[in-house]
């Protein structure tokens, strides 16, 4: 007989007591990404194990992406996506796109989707609460030809250049959680578009969070077997990147996992969004379920 939800968090529940203190009071960033959204029953599961952190007492904040969803209403627009180095170029038509659906509708559905739980969400972006601000990125690419650097110009693509933690403390000491949409303004006035896993990276480093989740397609960093690895340390996961184990964008993820653990988060998750319940199964077991890197 197949499991019901409900019978499943009941299972998962009496599982998680014995571990239920561990990240009392500790502050967890978990990036949910649009890939990982596109499930209704994986979000609603999503939702109750944030709902489930905070009455924990943890103080869980979602950043989440929406790359398909931009890329689905960019289209119904008649404008082309285009990635240069896995960033979207962004002109300004573009931005404001993006900021339409990542601060609006994705970000209001996630937030929905938590308050259904009966917790409360706040949804935010980097503007809010004068939070983040961002620059201009600047990226370059080597030819592979030429081996020569060329500048990229990604528009209004954004770096985080400061994060004021204010509004996330007195968000931790309150009943909300919050919900944020990775975009953020410029000192010079503009809106600007910044990758949800960099945008996460910093905030979790600027809280000096205890655990950054990402949630992804696979179950973790696998090694050359196709075997997930359980644990990784900074030097380690920079030898799989070296010698070509891990490859595609598993590179930048990481890339952002090491960068947040040099900021000061003490460990970082990549785990799989596809698994219900993935949240819980890692922070509320004796050894999760995703690969954990730590310094
Ligand atoms: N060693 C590895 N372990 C796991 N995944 C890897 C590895 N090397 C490359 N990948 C690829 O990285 C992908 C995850 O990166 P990406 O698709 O950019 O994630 P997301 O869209 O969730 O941000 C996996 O689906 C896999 O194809
Ligand atoms: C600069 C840049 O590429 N920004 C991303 C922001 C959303 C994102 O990162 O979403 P996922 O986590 O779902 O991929 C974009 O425009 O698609």
């Amino acid at each position: 007989m197949n499991e019901s939800e409900s019978e499943m968090q009941a299972r998962l529940l009496a599982k998680a007591l014995p571990f239920m203190q561990r990240y009392e009071n500790k502050t967890i960033v978990v990036k949910y990404g649009g890939h990982a959204m596109g499930n209704p029953e994986l979000g609603k599961a999503f939702a109750s194990d944030i709902a489930l952190l905070k009455q924990s007492g943890v103080n869980p904040i979602v950043v989440h992406g929406g790359g398909p969803q931009i890329g689905a209403m960019l289209n119904k627009m008649g404008i082309e996506s285009k990635f240069e180095g896995g960033l979207r170029v962004t002109d300004q038509k573009t931005v404001e796109i993006v900021e339409m659906v990542l601060a609006g509708s994705i970000n209001k559905e996630i937030v929905a989707l938590i308050n259904q739980t009966g917790e409360w969400a706040i949804g935010l972006c980097g503007k809010d609460g004068n939070m983040v601000f961002a620059e201009k990125a600047r990226k370059t690419v080597k030819d592979p030809d030429s081996n020569i650097e060329r500048v990229l110009d990604l528009g209004f693509v954004g770096e985080v250049v400061e994060v004021d933690r204010t509004l996330l403390d007195l968000l931790a000491r309150s009943e909300m959680i919050p919900v944020i949409a990775p975009v953020a303004p410029g000192r010079d006035g503009a809106t600007y578009n910044i990758n949800a896993d960099t945008f996460a990276g910093a905030i979790a480093g600027a809280l000096n969070a205890t655990r950054l989740l990402f949630l992804t397609d696979v179950p973790g960093v696998l090694d050359k077997n196709g075997q997930l690895i359980k644990e990784l340390s900074v030097a380690e996961a920079r030898a799989l990147i070296a010698d070509g184990t891990i490859s595609g964008g598993m590179i930048p993820k990481v890339e952002t996992c090491i960068d947040a653990i040099k900021a000061g988060v003490q460990g970082v998750v990549i785990l799989n969004g596809k698994t219900a319940h993935s949240v819980l199964l890692e922070i509320f077991t004796e050894h999760g379920i995703g690969t954990l890197i730590v310094p």
